[in-house]
């Protein structure tokens, strides 16, 4: 089984959480790769750069000059220091972003009635060489940035769509566990109660939560990915905390198990 991990931006804005979530991640068993978010942290460095954040439905409106906030940002602060922290706890971390060998292609985002700019949906993930280097014994580190060839502009793309995308794409070669980590204990009845962790989440409980309103904002795509994910040919997908990584990965009970 391979584990496919997404970890948020806001657990990588948290030491603490941060620290526990890496120590864990380089002792998880069998192949592993890691994509991570960073959106929290963009925006920050944003703010000081004197760049206007705009989201929309929870993607970022990318102009020309977010797009070199998000490059900085996802593919090198937040990606070069998650890798030197995962070197530092024995796990041999290989960052990149999709451009790097061309392992992930995507459009720019068209045809919306808002102009996300520089936002690309993805088109291709090229599964035999991200095959290769865990072959070569490596563990991928994915910043949320894929390319387009044609525009020759890297493109800023959301890292839980990616996390999907990737899942999807090696599920031809591997079985895959798909988990999605964050700083809640799952898909919660109550989002500020860890204690109503929804166990189970099928399509038909899912769209009964979303209109209720017990499931909104940044769960809603987040879930979408999720359900895209298992009925694409992922084996399993989890949402959780990311303290319990370990349990997610070995036993498949913590969080919210994705059920189809
Ligand atoms: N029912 C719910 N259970 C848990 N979180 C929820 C729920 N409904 C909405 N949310 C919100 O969704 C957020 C997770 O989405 P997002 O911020 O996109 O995550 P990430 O940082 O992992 O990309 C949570 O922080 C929480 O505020
Ligand atoms: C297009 C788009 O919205 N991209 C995201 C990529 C980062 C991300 O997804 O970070 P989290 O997982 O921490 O939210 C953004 O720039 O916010």
């Amino acid at each position: 089984m391979l584990s496919v991990i997404k970890i948020g931006g806001n657990v990588v804005d948290n030491p603490g959480l941060r620290q526990q979530f890496l120590q864990d991640f380089a002792a998880l068993e069998g192949p592993k790769i890691l994509v991570h978010g960073g959106g929290k942290i963009a925006t920050q460095v944003a703010v000081k750069l004197g760049v206007e954040t705009v989201m929309v439905e929870g993607r970022r409106v990318t102009d020309a000059a977010m797009l070199d906030v998000v490059t900085m940002v996802y593919g090198g602060l937040v990606n070069k220091q998650l890798v030197a922290w995962l070197q530092a706890n024995g796990c041999n971390a290989f960052g990149l972003t999709g451009a790097d060998g061309a392992v992930i292609r995507s459009k720019k985002r068209t045809g919306w009635s808002v102009d996300y700019g520089f936002v690309g949906d993805i088109e291709a993930v090229d599964a035999g060489q991200i095959a290769r280097l865990l072959e070569a014994g490596f563990v991928p580190v994915f910043a949320p940035l894929t390319f387009d060839a044609t525009l020759a502009s890297m493109l800023n793309t959301n890292a839980d769509t990616q996390a999907q995308a990737i899942a999807v794409a090696l599920s031809q070669l591997f079985d895959i566990n798909l988990v999605y980590c964050f700083e809640k204990k799952g898909v919660l009845v109550d989002p500020d109660d860890d204690s109503t962790v929804i166990p189970e989440l099928t399509p038909s409980l899912f769209a009964e939560h979303k209109v209720s309103g017990v499931i909104s904002a940044g769960m809603i795509p987040k879930l979408d990915n999720a359900f895209k994910a298992l009925s694409d040919g992922v084996r399993q997908v989890t949402i959780c905390h990311a303290e319990d990584i370990r349990g997610a990965v070995a036993t498949g009970t913590a969080g919210t198990r994705i059920r189809l």
